[in-house]
């Protein structure tokens, strides 16, 4: 019998292509396709398939939002980026979709803007991570590895 790994699609919002050179100071100096290699790498330690997707164009995203349902992805791994803020489209093609997602931020939007402080996202969110800087894909990875493998605790 095939072993089907279970797949995770990482989608990152507008601007994020330009990790790594971007405002450093916020974003630090990993570029996208350094951490789009390490998760996938990480998955496959895992047992899991990492999927990644990034697009400046808010209607791509969507179309790849609703491609995942027909892919049969077990979760996401999303930076919705600046779309955070104002996206309702988005956020409903996520729970038009049905597939859980953890929302990661690269940085703290709490000490940044008042408007960044707000998410369209959140509230449907499995779980919000913000300000752990690139790791935060990584814990996201890593969360859903856990997840999936019975969520046991072992100290
Ligand atoms: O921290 C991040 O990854 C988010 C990334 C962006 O591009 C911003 O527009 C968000 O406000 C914050």
């Amino acid at each position: 019998m095939t072993d089907t790994k279970k797949k995770i699609l990482l989608i990152n919002g507008p601007n994020l292509n330009l990790l790594g050179t971007r405002e450093p100071e916020l974003y630090g100096t990993t570029t996208l396709a350094q951490v789009e290699t390490a998760l996938v790498e990480r998955a496959a330690r895992h047992n899991l398939e990492l999927d990644y997707f990034q697009s400046n164009h808010e209607g791509h995203i969507l179309d790849r939002i609703h491609q995942a349902r027909t892919e049969g992805v077990t979760g996401i791994i999303l930076n919705p980026a600046g779309l955070s803020h104002s996206s309702v489209a988005m956020r409903d093609a996520l729970l038009g979709v049905a597939i859980p997602y953890i929302e990661i931020h690269i940085t703290n939007r709490y000490q940044r803007e008042k408007w960044r402080h707000q998410s369209h996202f959140s509230d449907k969110a499995e779980a919000v991570i913000t300000g752990l800087g690139v790791f935060g894909y990584v814990a996201s990875l890593d969360w859903w590895a856990w997840k999936l493998e019975g969520s046991s605790f072992e100290a």
